[in-house]
């Protein structure tokens, strides 16, 4: 089962998707459509921040259905790592099939070929202040940003582009969940993947 959790940037897609994790371990595998940002290491440092993340064509999504198609297909996969601090490609690394699949990203149901792919859709919705406040706390420390460039690039590229591609999106969710730390959604999910390892058993 393919469940995709899409979501502004600063929703709580990575919360909600690392609490079903920890619920269920080594039955789930996360596949983070960050991972196929494109490669930019021809270019300085500072031409990569002026680069515009938030649109689709900022990711290499064709190669994120045809994973999708091999890992439901039962084959392994080579999964690009990206590494935000640099905004490059950091190698790639060896993953294998799981009845439980999560995809995770801004623009995960922006493509229709990706959509057809997944069984549930999920939307995590968040207030516009609350995600960038979040987000200026959490790209400080973890992803190597000042505070300048965040607030440069929410207003460039961020707001107009999540106002473009990512909430229109919302309209293709079978669930539109108030934000990442929300017990009830957590609970319909598991429920939902219990069910369906159990089809195994
Ligand atoms: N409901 C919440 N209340 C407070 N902080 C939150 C909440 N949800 C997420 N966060 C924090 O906000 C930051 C962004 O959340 P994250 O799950 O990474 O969002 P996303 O993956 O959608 O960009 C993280 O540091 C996370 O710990
Ligand atoms: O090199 C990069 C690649 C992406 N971004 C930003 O990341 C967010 C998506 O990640 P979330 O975890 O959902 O916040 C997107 O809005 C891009 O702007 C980046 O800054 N640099």
């Amino acid at each position: 089962m393919i469940i995709g959790i899409a979501g502004g940037s600063g929703s709580g897609k990575t919360t909600f998707t690392n609490a079903i994790k920890e619920m269920f371990k080594e039955d789930v595998l996360i596949i983070r459509h960050d991972d196929y940002y494109k490669d930019h290491s021809n270019l300085s440092f500072e031409e990569k921040k002026h680069i515009n993340y938030d649109h689709p064509d900022a990711l290499e999504t064709n190669l994120l259905v045809e994973h999708v198609k091999q890992l439901k297909d039962g084959q392994p996969i080579e999964k690009p790592l990206y590494d935000f601090s640099t905004h490059d490609r950091k190698g790639s690394e060896m993953i294998f099939p799981k009845k439980i699949i999560i995809l995770e990203g801004i623009l995960i149901l922006e493509s229709k070929a990706l959509r057809n792919l997944i069984d549930i859709k999920v939307y995590v919705d968040a207030a516009s202040d609350e995600r960038i406040l979040r987000r200026i706390l959490r790209d400080t420390k973890k992803r190597g940003r000042t505070l300048e460039d965040i607030c440069d690039q929410y207003l460039k590229t961020v707001r107009p582009m999540h106002e473009k591609y990512v909430e229109p999106t919302r309209k293709y969710a079978d669930i539109i969940i108030n934000g990442g730390m929300n017990k009830m959604a957590l609970e319909l999910i598991r429920t939902k993947i219990e069910s369906v390892l159990q089809e195994e058993v």
